[in-house]
């Protein structure tokens, strides 16, 4: 139990803390002085033992009455001080700034629970599935109605599992490095200026790994760590790849995203005191109702001890729109700073529906992450689900998951790349 972790006098404690002891007792205190502050706060949120304090995260679940059964679901909370958010307006549907980063913005429940389950049905049953890239489809050679979706005919049927294939039996080159944690490789910014540069970078698919055994769908899904968005992310350059067509991005994701930026008011986000940060260029957030168009982005699927590092997303030509960023499931901490690893980041604790915005030149370029999935704090709208089937194996993945959907835009609406870069041909827009 997660709650005997803060007791002291329990097994669970004690347990923990002998682990702990054992971990670090070859820990060389000098490496720790030469952590930036962001790694710092990372370790400190990441660390098991002791449980890390939440009394300065930002959690600002705590203001609204109707979310009390959420929170006391879990033993985590954070805490709300003056200073820390700044409301734009009142009940209902207040939206919060958060003055240490000019341009994130966070919409607390902006998400009806109804439509959280959809969000993750969709997430896990229409989406992570080709032709959307997973990470799961560089090592296996995935059934056509997805990982998921085999899963729950497996469960239904009582025969024998599917076995799953590694492509690694078939493919010519091999890699030996087993699947692991998203990779921090320096991407060039995208810019209209380097599009044509970044189009020719050779993009080479990552070989699949020569050690992996076929396994059962119950096997993979969790290892199920994102799935794409929209235009195809080459992650071993961290680029788009243009050359593979937009792809799709669902309606009611698209609208949702639309409707959350629609419901900031920019202008006070983007007040006098801020609209220095724009420096020389125009600041356009002053059309965003009109020119904010989804066209990318990930599913991010965290289990409980997954982690984000601390990194930028600057891939997209667009580097000041809005990317909006949904969480469900269980409650995580999300560390924003700057544009260097050297400024203490702001730890927020985000919750099932929450929204965050990053918009604006400083909030786009800085590192951000998530050091900590807080465990046993699904929340209770997720128990059953009223209006539809076989919710029970969606529940209970969600127990040990957090599902965060990205949705970025790459392009100015109506840009069309085919003509400034000449490797793309309008052939292969799907
Ligand atoms: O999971 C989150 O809240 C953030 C994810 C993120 O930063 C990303 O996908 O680039
Ligand atoms: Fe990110």
């Amino acid at each position: 139990m997660l709650s005997d972790l803060h007791d002291p006098a329990s097994q669970a404690y004690k347990k923990a803390r002998r682990q702990y002891l054992k971990a670090t007792k070859h820990r060389d205190p000098a490496l720790e002085a030469d952590w930036t502050p962001f790694r710092a706060a990372e370790k400190r949120f990441k660390a098991r033992f002791p449980p890390p304090d939440l009394s300065n995260v930002l959690d600002l679940a705590l203001l609204d009455p109707a979310r009390g059964p959420e929170i006391e679901r879990g033993t985590w909370r954070g805490a709300v001080q003056p200073g820390w958010s700044s409301s734009l307006n009142t009940e209902p549907g207040t939206v919060y700034s958060i003055p240490r980063v000019p341009g994130l913005v966070i919409l607390p429940n902006f998400v009806a629970p109804r439509h959280q389950r959809h969000l993750i049905r969709w997430a896990l049953s229409d989406h992570a599935k080709l032709p959307n890239e997973t990470n799961l489809d560089t090592h296996y050679h995935l059934p056509p109605s997805g990982i998921w979706n085999t899963y729950l005919d497996d469960k239904g049927n009582l025969g024998q599992p599917t076995m799953v294939q590694p492509k690694a039996i078939s493919a010519a080159s091999v890699d030996t490095t087993p699947p692991g944690p998203r990779q921090l490789i320096n991407n060039v910014p995208a810019s209209p200026a380097t599009l044509q540069s970044i189009s020719n970078e050779p993009k080479e698919p990552q070989p699949p790994s020569a050690t992996i055994q076929p396994a059962t769908p119950e096997e993979l899904v969790p290892k199920l760590r994102w799935a794409n968005i929209g235009w195809f992310y080459h992650w071993g350059t961290k680029q788009y790849d243009f050359t593979q067509g937009p792809g799709h991005i669902r309606d009611d994701v698209r609208r949702l995203c639309k409707d959350a930026v629609a419901s900031v008011d920019w202008a006070q986000v983007f007040d006098e005191e801020h609209s220095a940060d724009w420096g020389e260029q125009e600041p356009d957030w002053r059309s965003w109702k009109e020119t904010y168009e989804p066209d990318a982005g990930i599913v991010n699927f965290y289990q409980i001890k997954d982690t984000l590092m601390a990194h930028v997303d600057r891939s997209e030509v667009c580097a000041t729109s809005p990317l909006v960023s949904i969480s469900l499931g269980n409650a995580a901490i999300f560390l924003i700073g700057g544009v260097t690893r050297d400024e203490d980041p702001v730890p927020i604790l985000l919750r099932s529906g929450d929204v965050v915005i990053m918009s604006g030149p400083g909030c786009r370029r800085a590192y951000h992450g998530v050091p900590r999935i807080l465990e046993g704090t699904m929340p209770p709208h997720f128990d059953s689900d009223p209006d539809g089937e076989e919710w029970k194996l969606y529940s209970d993945y969600m127990h040990s998951t957090r599902i965060n959907v990205n949705v970025r835009q790459v392009f100015p609406k109506g840009f069309d790349p085919t003509t400034t870069i000449s490797s793309v041909s309008p052939s292969a827009q799907g």
